[in-house]
């Protein structure tokens, strides 16, 4: 295998929970049989809205048939978080009638975990989603201005969780994607532009058969994305409580909406970026697959901020752009701090 390859899938494994991998027994030990044997009879199901201890699990019959269960977590999963994206085995009154209750007595091994860097101490990390393949980074090409620091950050973070990304660029009526796409297209991220009312064939396409999970800052139009892609969204989140199916949805949770080709988008109303206080600074480069090999000759442990620090001649040399090494060093200034409402570490572009 590509040496770098390897060390890419290596590290993006080391950010797994313990539990996150099921360990393959050697010959002759016993398997590790966590939580396994009590609950055969488990039915299995996927977590698409969490609401104050309560879970949404869909549990499916057929292709056709599906029915969504309300459960609370069975005090055997001890600390073990649940999040939306979640495998689980569910006992108890999997009906899905109205005040039926199951349990969730265990959590599939996670593919993937998408992190969040609670914003008041910066030393606690939130999963928010797991096993989902795919980050969209939803952005305005205009109003709001597009935020050149968002978008590298939530490079940054997929690259850590082991997820694609997908830059979807909005209000495409308003302006010009080239600019952005001139930066991003060589670096290899794939892209989308949309606006209201356009052709979404291509995008529904880049969705299909997965789990994504979508990101944004307020007004760059990711609602009005989720409403024309899943067309019974609006209901699902304007009026109905995600989890119980009564009452208004008022958390900010993430919440997941199957697509009509199949697959599922994650919508985290709550989430617009993500800290990076749980990647180390040397991970970070990783996110800038640009500005790698000029850190080749960096000094060791170089923090990328210091003066020896090779990526200034590496640039004045010609390669990748200013910009790009300004963003990089605004993100390894700013890395432990999330991005809210009010933006403070964003610059803009
Ligand atoms: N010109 C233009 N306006 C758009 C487009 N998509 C959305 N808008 C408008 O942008 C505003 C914000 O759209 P929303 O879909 O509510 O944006 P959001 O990202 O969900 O914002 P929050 O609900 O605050 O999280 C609304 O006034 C939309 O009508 C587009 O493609 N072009
Ligand atoms: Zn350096």
């Amino acid at each position: 295998m590509d040496p770098d390859v390897g060390a890419v899938i290596a590290r993006d494994w080391k950010h797994l929970d313990e539990d996150d991998v099921r360990v393959r027994p050697g010959r002759g030990s016993r398997p590790r049989t966590r939580q396994r044997p009590a609950h055969e009879d488990a039915v299995e199901g996927l977590v698409v809205a969490v609401d104050r201890g309560r879970y949404r699990v869909l549990v499916r019959h057929s292709r056709r048939k599906q029915t969504a269960v309300t459960a609370m977590r069975a005090r055997e999963l001890g600390r073990k978080g649940v999040v939306v994206g979640d495998r689980v085995g569910l006992v108890g009154d999997t009906s899905g009638q109205p005040d039926a209750l199951a349990r969730v007595v265990r959590v599939e091994p996670r593919t993937s975990v998408l992190r969040r860097t609670a914003d008041d101490t910066e030393d606690v990390e939130r999963v928010i989603v797991a096993n989902a393949e795919q980050l969209v980074i939803v952005t305005a090409l205009a109003d709001p201005e597009p935020r050149i620091g968002m978008i590298d950050r939530c490079l940054v973070a997929a690259r850590d969780a082991g997820m694609e990304a997908l830059l979807c660029l909005t209000k495409a009526d308003l302006a010009s994607p080239e600019k952005l796409l001139s930066i991003y297209e060589p670096l290899g991220v794939r892209s989308f532009s949309t606006q209201r009312g356009g052709e979404l064939t291509g995008l529904r396409e880049l969705l299909a058969d997965r789990m994504s999970v979508l990101v944004g800052h307020s007004g760059v139009g990711k609602s009005t994305l989720v409403n024309a892609l899943v067309p019974e969204a609006d209901r699902a989140v304007g009026h109905v409580n995600a989890v119980t199916g009564r009452g208004r949805h008022t958390s900010s949770s993430a919440l997941a909406l199957e697509l009509p080709e199949g697959g599922w988008i994650i919508d985290t109303p709550g989430v617009r970026s993500f800290g990076l206080a749980h990647i180390p600074p040397a991970d970070l480069i990783l996110g800038f697959p640009d500005l790698v090999e000029g850190s080749v000759r960096c000094p060791p442990q170089c923090s990328h901020l210091e003066e020896a620090c090779a990526l200034d001649a590496w640039i004045a040399s010609g390669h990748s752009s200013p910009e790009r090494l300004e963003s990089f060093r605004r993100l390894l200034t700013n890395r432990d701090e999330t991005v809210r409402e009010d933006n403070r570490d964003e610059t803009g572009a």
